[in-house]
C-alpha cells in the first residue's frame, strides 16, 4: 500500500490541521442527526489538504457507511437518486445510516447532461441524508446555486510546521534515516499539499536519495511544470477541464507527451477496457498530430490535444488515488543509448586512427578483424587494449561485457607483474650504483693520498737512504 494510504487517518482527531473546520464538521453532523440541519456541506479547499479524508473519518466517527462517489461520473447522480430515493430510508444493507461524500463537484461541467450540475442540485435539494461535497475552487460563477444550497466550510493549506511533524511522524515509522533539515525542505516545498509531501518522501525514499541536497532538487520543480506534472494531472484526474489544464504551461511538444502518456497508462489504469480506451484516444491524437504536421494546418492541434489530455482522462471509470512512478519511455532510453553507443565508436575510431595513422573510415573497415581477435584470444586482446589505451566501455561495445571484464583482468595481472619487475630493476639498479659509490669513493681516497705523498717529497731534499727506502 503507498504511503499516502497507509497513512490516511481513520479518525477526524487524527486529521492534521484545520481545527475550526473540523469543529463546525462535527456539529454540522450533530445537527444532521438531530434534525436541525438539511444543508449539505461544500467543504472547500487547496488539493491535498484532507477534504475526502474528513470527510470520510466524520463518517466513521459517527458510525455512518460512507459512499464515497466522483461528481463527474455520470453514474453518481443515479447512484445517490437510488440512496436517497430509496424506501428503507436510506440506510446500508448494514443497517447503517449512509453519508454520501461527493468529490470534486467542481469538476463538473454546468450543462444540464444527466449527472451534471442541475441534477447534482436537484439531489442536494431533496436529500435525506448527510451529503458532504468537496471541491478546489467553489468560486467558479457556474457553482453559485450550488453554494448557496449548501453549507459552505472552508479549509485552509495545511501549515508546513504541521506537515513537517506528519511527516516526521512517517518517517520514523518507516525506520527512515533522513535528518530533520531534509523533512523541512520538504514540507516547505508542498506548499500545504499534505498529500503532495507525503508523495515526495516516499519518492525520495524508493529512489533511495534521503539526502538534503535530493529533497532541494525536489524545488526546481517549482520553476517550470515538468513533464512529470503533466501526465500526473491528466492520468490522476476524471475532469475535463482539469484534464486541458494539464497543457498550460507545458514547454515540450505534444509528439513529447504522446510518448510519455503511451508509456505510463498502463502504470496507471488498473482496467484492461480503461487502458484500451485511454489508447484509442491517443491513437486518435496520433492521427490529428500527423494531419496537422503534413498539411501544415496546425488548427488540428486543438483536437490532437484534447484528445491525448481530456480524451485520455475520461478514459477511467474513477480516480487512482496514490503514488504512481511514472517512468520515461522506453523509446527516449533506446535514444539515449544509441546516442552513447555512438559516441563511444566514435572514440574507438579515432583512437585506432590516431595510434595507426589510417583514416577513420579505414579504421571503420578492420574493425570486425579487431573485434574477432578481442574476442577469440584474449591474452592477445589485452595486449591490443593497451596499445590503443581502449576503455572497458569500449571493449564492451566491441565484444561482449564478459569478455571486456576477462580482458581487463588479464591486462591488470600484466600490469601488475610490469609494476613489480620495475619495482626490482630499480632496487637492483640502487644497489649497484651505491656499490659503484662505494668504489669510485675508494679509488678517490687513494688518488688523493698518492697525491699528498707526492707533495710531502717534492717539498723535501731527498737523501740517498730516502730514495731507496
Ligand atoms: N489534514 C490531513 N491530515 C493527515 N493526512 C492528510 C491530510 N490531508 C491530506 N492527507 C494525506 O493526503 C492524502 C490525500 O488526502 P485527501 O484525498 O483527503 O485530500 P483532498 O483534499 O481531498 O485532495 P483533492 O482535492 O485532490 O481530492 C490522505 O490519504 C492523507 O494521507
Amino acid at each position: 500500500m503507498n504511503w499516502v494510504e497507509k497513512y490516511r487517518p481513520k479518525t477526524l482527531d487524527e486529521v492534521a490541521g484545520n481545527k475550526v473546520a473540523k469543529e463546525e464538521l462535527k456539529r454540522w453532523m450533530e445537527d444532521f442527526i438531530s434534525g436541525k440541519e438539511r444543508k449539505p456541506v461544500l467543504l472547500a479547499g487547496p488539493p491535498g489538504c484532507g477534504k475526502t479524508t474528513m470527510a470520510k473519518a466524520l463518517g466513521r466517527d459517527y458510525n455512518f457507511d460512507v459512499i464515497e462517489l466522483n461528481a463527474s461520473d455520470r453514474r453518481s447522480a443515479e447512484v445517490i437518486r437510488s440512496i436517497v430515493g430509496s424506501a428503507s430510508g436510506s440506510k446500508s444493507i448494514f443497517g447503517r445510516r449512509i453519508l454520501i461524500v461527493l468529490d470534486e463537484v467542481d469538476g463538473i461541467s454546468g450543462s444540464s447532461d444527466k449527472g451534471g450540475l442541475k441534477e447534482i442540485l436537484k439531489i442536494v435539494k431533496v436529500a435525506k441524508n448527510p451529503l458532504i461535497l468537496t471541491a478546489n475552487d467553489i468560486y467558479k460563477p457556474s457553482l453559485k446555486p450550488l453554494r448557496e444550497s449548501c453549507k459552505v466550510i472552508n479549509l485552509k493549506p495545511i501549515p508546513t510546521t504541521v506537515i513537517f511533524s506528519v511527516l516526521k511522524k512517517i518517517a520514523r515509522n518507516e525506520g527512515l534515516d533522513i535528518d530533520e533539515d531534509t523533512l523541512r525542505v520538504i514540507a516547505r516545498h508542498a506548499e500545504g499539499d499534505l498529500r503532495a509531501a507525503i508523495n515526495d518522501l516516499e519518492s525520495l525514499a524508493l529512489g533511495g536519495s534521503l539526502s538534503l541536497e535530493d529533497a532541494k532538487k525536489l524545488d526546481s520543480r517549482n520553476v517550470e511544470k515538468t513533464i512529470f506534472d503533466t501526465i500526473r494531472m491528466i492520468l490522476k484526474t476524471t475532469h475535463y477541464n482539469i484534464a486541458l489544464l494539464a497543457l498550460w504551461d507545458f514547454k515540450e511538444d505534444l509528439e513529447t507527451l504522446e510518448e510519455w502518456l503511451a508509456e505510463n497508462i498502463p502504470r496507471e489504469y488498473k482496467k484492461m477496457n480503461e487502458v484500451a480506451t485511454a489508447y484509442d484516444y491517443l491513437s486518435k491524437a496520433d492521427l490529428f498530430l500527423g494531419r496537422a504536421n503534413r498539411r501544415q494546418n496546425y488548427s488540428f492541434w486543438r483536437y490532437a490535444s484534447s484528445l491525448m489530455t481530456a480524451g485520455v482522462a475520461l478514459a477511467k471509470e474513477e480516480k487512482y488515488r496514490g503514488f504512481t512512478p511514472y517512468v520515461r519511455p522506453k523509446v527516449f532510453n533506446k535514444l539515449l543509448q544509441v546516442k552513447s553507443e555512438r559516441e563511444i565508436l566514435k572514440k574507438i575510431l579515432s583512437k585506432i586512427s590516431e595510434k595507426t595513422h589510417v583514416s577513420i573510415k579505414r579504421a571503420r573497415e578492420d574493425l570486425h578483424y579487431l573485434s574477432t581477435i578481442l574476442k577469440e584470444n584474449s591474452k592477445l586482446g589485452a595486449k591490443i587494449v593497451d596499445f590503443y589505451e581502449f576503455t572497458e566501455d569500449e571493449v564492451e561495445y566491441l565484444t561482449d561485457k564478459d569478455t571486456a571484464k576477462k580482458i581487463f583482468k588479464i591486462l591488470k595481472d600484466i600490469k601488475d607483474k610490469e609494476k613489480k619487475y620495475k619495482k626490482v630493476e630499480k632496487k637492483e639498479i640502487k644497489v649497484k650504483d651505491t656499490k659503484n659509490e662505494k668504489v669510485k669513493k675508494e679509488e678517490n681516497k687513494k688518488k688523493k693520498e698518492k697525491e699528498k705523498d707526492k707533495k710531502e717529497t717534492k717539498g723535501k731534499q731527498m737523501t740517498l737512504d730516502a730514495f731507496f727506502q
